[in-house]
Protein backbone atom coordinates (compact mmCIF):
# COMPACT_ATOMS: atom_id res chain seq x y z
CA UNK A 1 0.00 0.00 0.00
CA UNK A 2 1.36 3.88 -0.90
CA UNK A 3 2.65 5.26 2.20
CA UNK A 4 0.33 8.01 2.61
CA UNK A 5 1.79 11.56 1.31
CA UNK A 6 3.84 13.82 3.74
CA UNK A 7 2.32 16.71 4.67
CA UNK A 8 4.02 20.33 2.65
CA UNK A 9 6.36 22.29 5.44
CA UNK A 10 6.60 25.88 5.43
CA UNK A 11 9.78 25.23 3.93
CA UNK A 12 8.17 24.33 0.61
CA UNK A 13 6.46 27.71 0.41
CA UNK A 14 8.68 30.18 -1.48
CA UNK A 15 7.57 33.08 0.22
CA UNK A 16 5.30 34.79 2.63
CA UNK A 17 3.62 38.17 1.07
CA UNK A 18 1.41 40.72 3.49
CA UNK A 19 -1.37 42.17 1.64
CA UNK A 20 -3.58 44.72 2.39
CA UNK A 21 -7.32 45.62 1.77
CA UNK A 22 -8.02 49.35 2.06
CA UNK A 23 -10.30 51.43 0.81
CA UNK A 24 -14.16 53.42 1.88
CA UNK A 25 -16.35 51.07 4.76
CA UNK A 26 -19.25 49.32 2.75
CA UNK A 27 -17.38 48.60 -0.73
CA UNK A 28 -17.13 45.58 0.13
CA UNK A 29 -13.40 44.74 1.56
CA UNK A 30 -14.05 41.96 4.02
CA UNK A 31 -16.38 39.98 1.36
CA UNK A 32 -14.07 39.53 -0.98
CA UNK A 33 -11.29 38.12 2.10
CA UNK A 34 -14.02 35.88 2.65
CA UNK A 35 -14.63 34.75 -0.44
CA UNK A 36 -10.85 34.78 -0.96
CA UNK A 37 -10.10 32.78 1.63
CA UNK A 38 -13.18 30.64 2.81
CA UNK A 39 -15.20 30.84 -0.67
CA UNK A 40 -18.30 32.21 1.35
CA UNK A 41 -20.66 35.17 0.83
CA UNK A 42 -22.79 36.00 3.82
CA UNK A 43 -26.22 37.46 3.44
CA UNK A 44 -26.39 41.38 3.86
CA UNK A 45 -27.99 40.96 7.26
CA UNK A 46 -25.06 39.07 8.37
CA UNK A 47 -22.17 41.82 7.68
CA UNK A 48 -21.26 44.18 9.94
CA UNK A 49 -18.74 46.24 9.84
CA UNK A 50 -14.87 45.88 10.65
CA UNK A 51 -13.64 47.02 13.88
CA UNK A 52 -10.06 47.66 14.01
CA UNK A 53 -8.07 45.59 12.11
CA UNK A 54 -8.49 41.38 11.09
CA UNK A 55 -6.55 39.26 9.00
CA UNK A 56 -6.66 35.85 7.71
CA UNK A 57 -3.62 33.45 6.14
CA UNK A 58 -3.88 31.55 3.09
CA UNK A 59 -1.70 29.61 0.85
CA UNK A 60 -2.07 29.84 -2.71
CA UNK A 61 -0.36 28.60 -5.73
CA UNK A 62 0.99 30.42 -8.42
CA UNK A 63 2.85 29.66 -11.39
CA UNK A 64 4.33 26.09 -9.69
CA UNK A 65 5.19 28.10 -6.73
CA UNK A 66 3.37 28.18 -3.21
CA UNK A 67 2.82 31.61 -1.47
CA UNK A 68 1.76 32.10 2.12
CA UNK A 69 -0.07 35.38 2.28
CA UNK A 70 -1.02 37.08 5.02
CA UNK A 71 -4.51 39.15 3.93
CA UNK A 72 -4.91 42.16 6.22
CA UNK A 73 -8.42 43.84 6.22
CA UNK A 74 -9.02 47.37 7.81
CA UNK A 75 -12.07 48.95 8.92
CA UNK A 76 -12.78 51.70 5.84
CA UNK A 77 -14.71 53.77 8.80
CA UNK A 78 -12.50 56.94 9.85
CA UNK A 79 -13.65 55.98 13.61
CA UNK A 80 -11.88 52.46 13.77
CA UNK A 81 -8.88 53.48 11.77
CA UNK A 82 -6.20 53.84 14.88
CA UNK A 83 -3.44 51.54 13.94
CA UNK A 84 -2.75 52.90 10.16
CA UNK A 85 1.03 53.08 10.39
CA UNK A 86 1.35 49.62 11.97
CA UNK A 87 -0.98 48.09 9.56
CA UNK A 88 0.97 49.48 6.55
CA UNK A 89 4.21 48.45 7.53
CA UNK A 90 5.49 45.21 5.95
CA UNK A 91 3.30 45.41 2.68
CA UNK A 92 3.86 44.56 -0.75
CA UNK A 93 0.88 44.37 -2.09
CA UNK A 94 -2.09 46.74 -1.76
CA UNK A 95 -6.09 45.75 -2.78
CA UNK A 96 -7.78 49.41 -3.21
CA UNK A 97 -11.34 48.75 -3.11
CA UNK A 98 -14.09 50.55 -4.66
CA UNK A 99 -17.92 49.99 -5.09
CA UNK A 100 -19.00 50.19 -8.93
CA UNK A 101 -22.40 51.51 -7.72
CA UNK A 102 -20.84 54.55 -5.57
CA UNK A 103 -19.17 57.23 -7.31
CA UNK A 104 -17.91 58.23 -3.84
CA UNK A 105 -16.09 55.55 -3.35
CA UNK A 106 -14.48 55.45 -6.45
CA UNK A 107 -13.19 59.45 -5.94
CA UNK A 108 -12.43 58.66 -2.71
CA UNK A 109 -9.72 56.47 -4.10
CA UNK A 110 -7.21 59.58 -4.47
CA UNK A 111 -7.22 59.77 -0.37
CA UNK A 112 -6.53 56.27 0.31
CA UNK A 113 -3.71 56.59 -2.25
CA UNK A 114 -2.22 59.86 -0.30
CA UNK A 115 -2.88 57.72 2.73
CA UNK A 116 -0.35 54.57 1.29
CA UNK A 117 2.05 57.40 -0.02
CA UNK A 118 2.52 58.69 3.68
CA UNK A 119 2.96 55.50 5.36
CA UNK A 120 4.12 52.47 2.95
CA UNK A 121 7.64 51.75 3.91
CA UNK A 122 8.41 50.79 0.26
CA UNK A 123 7.72 53.04 -3.13
CA UNK A 124 7.24 49.81 -5.21
CA UNK A 125 4.50 47.80 -3.37
CA UNK A 126 2.45 46.40 -5.74
CA UNK A 127 -1.09 48.21 -6.09
CA UNK A 128 -4.28 46.57 -7.83
CA UNK A 129 -7.50 48.34 -8.09
CA UNK A 130 -10.40 46.68 -7.43
CA UNK A 131 -13.68 47.82 -8.73
CA UNK A 132 -15.80 45.74 -6.91
CA UNK A 133 -20.15 44.44 -6.35
CA UNK A 134 -20.30 44.27 -10.78
CA UNK A 135 -22.74 42.17 -10.21
CA UNK A 136 -24.98 45.07 -9.31
CA UNK A 137 -24.51 45.93 -13.50
CA UNK A 138 -28.26 44.03 -14.36
CA UNK A 139 -29.45 45.55 -11.58
CA UNK A 140 -28.88 49.04 -13.57
CA UNK A 141 -27.52 51.24 -10.28
CA UNK A 142 -23.95 51.38 -11.69
CA UNK A 143 -22.53 54.63 -11.61
CA UNK A 144 -18.63 53.94 -12.37
CA UNK A 145 -17.94 52.37 -15.99
CA UNK A 146 -15.62 49.81 -16.45
CA UNK A 147 -13.54 52.58 -18.83
CA UNK A 148 -13.23 55.10 -15.96
CA UNK A 149 -11.83 52.30 -13.44
CA UNK A 150 -9.15 51.36 -15.88
CA UNK A 151 -8.19 54.79 -16.99
CA UNK A 152 -7.80 56.21 -13.76
CA UNK A 153 -5.88 52.62 -12.82
CA UNK A 154 -3.57 52.99 -15.96
CA UNK A 155 -3.01 57.07 -14.60
CA UNK A 156 -2.01 55.84 -11.38
CA UNK A 157 0.38 53.14 -12.50
CA UNK A 158 -1.60 50.03 -11.22
CA UNK A 159 -3.19 46.52 -11.73
CA UNK A 160 -7.24 47.14 -12.35
CA UNK A 161 -9.77 44.07 -12.45
CA UNK A 162 -13.50 43.75 -11.21
CA UNK A 163 -15.29 41.87 -9.16
CA UNK A 164 -17.65 40.34 -7.44
CA UNK A 165 -17.75 39.13 -3.71
CA UNK A 166 -21.19 38.03 -4.21
CA UNK A 167 -21.12 35.86 -7.57
CA UNK A 168 -16.83 35.05 -7.54
CA UNK A 169 -16.39 37.21 -10.43
CA UNK A 170 -12.53 38.22 -10.49
CA UNK A 171 -11.76 37.61 -6.60
CA UNK A 172 -9.58 34.79 -7.36
CA UNK A 173 -7.74 36.93 -10.13
CA UNK A 174 -7.04 39.96 -8.20
CA UNK A 175 -5.42 38.76 -5.45
CA UNK A 176 -3.36 35.93 -7.69
CA UNK A 177 -2.40 39.08 -10.01
CA UNK A 178 -1.39 40.95 -7.22
CA UNK A 179 0.80 37.92 -6.15
CA UNK A 180 2.24 37.23 -9.46
CA UNK A 181 3.26 40.77 -9.50
CA UNK A 182 4.87 40.77 -6.29
CA UNK A 183 6.64 37.46 -7.25
CA UNK A 184 8.04 39.51 -10.00
CA UNK A 185 9.45 41.99 -8.10
CA UNK A 186 12.30 40.11 -5.55
CA UNK A 187 13.51 43.43 -4.09
CA UNK A 188 9.93 43.68 -2.25
CA UNK A 189 10.43 40.68 -0.39
CA UNK A 190 13.79 38.36 -0.60
CA UNK A 191 15.42 40.91 2.14
CA UNK A 192 12.56 40.17 4.09
CA UNK A 193 12.12 35.98 4.48
CA UNK A 194 13.52 33.53 6.46
CA UNK A 195 11.93 30.48 8.42
CA UNK A 196 9.91 32.33 11.36
CA UNK A 197 9.49 30.91 14.55
CA UNK A 198 6.90 28.80 15.65
CA UNK A 199 6.08 28.03 11.92
CA UNK A 200 2.87 26.18 11.72
CA UNK A 201 3.24 22.45 9.86
CA UNK A 202 0.30 23.05 6.77
CA UNK A 203 -1.60 20.05 5.66
CA UNK A 204 -2.16 18.52 2.51
CA UNK A 205 -4.56 21.10 0.88
CA UNK A 206 -3.54 22.74 -2.15
CA UNK A 207 -4.96 26.15 -0.84
CA UNK A 208 -6.00 26.70 2.78
CA UNK A 209 -6.96 28.94 5.31
CA UNK A 210 -4.40 28.60 8.04
CA UNK A 211 -5.42 31.00 10.67
CA UNK A 212 -7.13 33.88 11.22
CA UNK A 213 -7.44 36.65 13.92
CA UNK A 214 -8.70 40.04 14.72
CA UNK A 215 -6.50 42.94 16.06
CA UNK A 216 -8.22 45.90 17.90
CA UNK A 217 -5.16 46.96 19.94
N1 LIG B 1 -24.10 43.15 -4.49
C1 LIG B 1 -22.94 43.04 -3.83
N2 LIG B 1 -22.86 43.40 -2.53
C2 LIG B 1 -21.66 43.27 -1.92
C3 LIG B 1 -20.51 42.78 -2.57
N3 LIG B 1 -19.48 42.78 -1.68
C4 LIG B 1 -19.98 43.24 -0.54
N4 LIG B 1 -21.30 43.53 -0.66
C5 LIG B 1 -22.19 44.05 0.39
O1 LIG B 1 -21.71 45.32 0.77
C6 LIG B 1 -21.87 45.53 2.17
C7 LIG B 1 -20.55 45.90 2.83
O2 LIG B 1 -19.65 44.81 2.70
P1 LIG B 1 -18.37 44.65 3.64
O3 LIG B 1 -17.62 43.48 3.12
O4 LIG B 1 -18.74 44.67 5.07
O5 LIG B 1 -17.60 46.03 3.31
P2 LIG B 1 -16.26 46.60 3.97
O6 LIG B 1 -15.57 47.36 2.90
O7 LIG B 1 -15.48 45.48 4.59
O8 LIG B 1 -16.79 47.59 5.11
P3 LIG B 1 -16.01 48.15 6.42
O9 LIG B 1 -15.68 46.95 7.27
O10 LIG B 1 -16.98 49.08 7.09
O11 LIG B 1 -14.78 48.87 5.94
C8 LIG B 1 -22.48 44.23 2.72
O12 LIG B 1 -23.88 44.39 2.81
C9 LIG B 1 -22.14 43.20 1.65
O13 LIG B 1 -23.08 42.13 1.60
C10 LIG B 1 -20.63 42.40 -3.95
O14 LIG B 1 -19.70 41.98 -4.62
N5 LIG B 1 -21.87 42.56 -4.52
Amino acid sequence: MPSPASPPTDQEITATFKLLLIGDSGTGKSSLLLRFTDDTWLQPDEVSATIGVDFKVKIVNVEDKRYKLTIWDTAGQERFRTLTSSYYRGAQGVILVYDVSNRQTFEHLQLWFTELDTYSSSRDVIKIIVGNKCDKDTSGVREVSRKDGEAFARRMGTLFIETSAKTKTGVRDAFVEVVRKIAETPSLWQKQQGPRPGAVLLNGEEEEVESSGVCSC
